[in-house]
């Protein structure tokens, strides 16, 4: 039996950085992981951050959900044929409900197969206590991945002050009594402490279900470098339903376009020492009229 772990987290929370992390603990254990992975929108930036050399399964444009659980199956059912591996982590996309995207590793198909060991949530600290901001139907789903977490991690402490801290970790805990929940930055948590997770029995799920978001996904190519004050002064001004931003982004006077992130207002740029397709996409709610600089 291979045990398999579901990350699951709103847009940008971190589960990407908890992947690698585990990844390389379970590395440094002896321990073969393989991941699959879904993307909201067309484009598969996060495999970028998964090694050569682990298995890799991609279902991209949707999450395992609304795109069906029969094509995740499939996904899941190569890498069993195909792959050696022990372990296997499943990112599924931030707008994805955590019981729903469980379909495909139920299926009776892996019954023998597949151990299911447990749903861990990132949750940004920041977001959860500036909530509020959401709509009611993202706020409901962010509420959703903490209330069916085997394991919650408060993440990005770094950007909270002490007291902040302790009013995350008491709220999520309130939401969700049975799970363990650790304060973590940049995802930073044991592999042992996720080799104890036992999950628990999935209820049905009460909630809205993820198409009737209104999330939208839209990919951005360049055609042509642009100024760094220009892109930044551009995001500034973008409308605060935009969650995510990911994608390579050229910059003028710079040979090779720069990685970059953005997630709740903060950006991150990470040099590139290769050619990238430049294109980044944007996540979020009314995003219908938002163009590049
Ligand atoms: N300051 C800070 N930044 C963090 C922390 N954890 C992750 N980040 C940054 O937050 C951004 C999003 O992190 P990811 O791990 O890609 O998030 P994700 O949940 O995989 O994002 P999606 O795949 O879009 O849902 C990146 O720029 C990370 O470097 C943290 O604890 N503190």
């Amino acid at each position: 039996m291979k045990d398999v772990y579901l990350f699951s987290g709103f847009l940008g929370s971190g589960k990407t950085t908890l992947l690698k992390n585990i990844i390389q603990q379970a590395k440094e254990a002896g321990l073969k992981p393989a991941v699959f992975m879904n993307e909201l929108g067309q484009m598969n930036f996060d495999s970028d951050a998964v090694e050569d050399g682990v298995p890799l399964k991609e279902l991209l444009d949707g999450c395992i959900c609304c795109t069906g659980s029969e094509k995740s199956e499939a996904q899941i059912q190569t890498l069993l044929a195909e792959e050696e591996f022990d372990l296997l982590l499943i990112e599924t996309t931030g707008a994805a409900h955590p019981v729903e995207a469980l379909d495909a590793i139920f299926s009776p198909l892996f019954a023998e197969r597949l151990n299911f060991k447990g749903i861990i949530t990132v949750a940004d600290g920041k977001r959860w206590l500036d909530r509020g901001q959401l709509s009611p139907q993202i706020r409901s789903l962010f509420i959703e991945q903490i209330r069916h977490a085997d394991l919650i991690l408060a993440n990005k402490m770094d950007l909270l002050s002490e007291a902040e801290q302790g009013k995350v970790t008491f709220e999520l805990q309130g939401l969700n009594s049975s799970a363990s929940i650790l304060q973590t930055t940049h995802s930073k948590v044991p592999f042992s402490m996720l080799e104890k997770l036992t999950a628990s029995k999935k209820g049905a799920v009460e909630s809205a279900p993820v198409s009737k978001l209104n999330l939208n996904t839209r990919v951005f190519p360049f055609a042509k470098p642009v100024k760094r004050e220009d892109f930044e002064a551009w995001l500034r001004a973008l409308p605060e339903t935009v969650y995510r931003i990911k994608g390579y982004v050229p910059l003028e006077g710079d040979k090779y376009p720069h990685a970059f992130q953005y997630a709740y207002g903060m950006a991150q740029w990470l040099p590139e020492y290769m050619k990238m397709n430049t294109q980044i996409v944007v996540i979020g709610e009314g995003i219908e009229g938002v163009e590049l600089p």
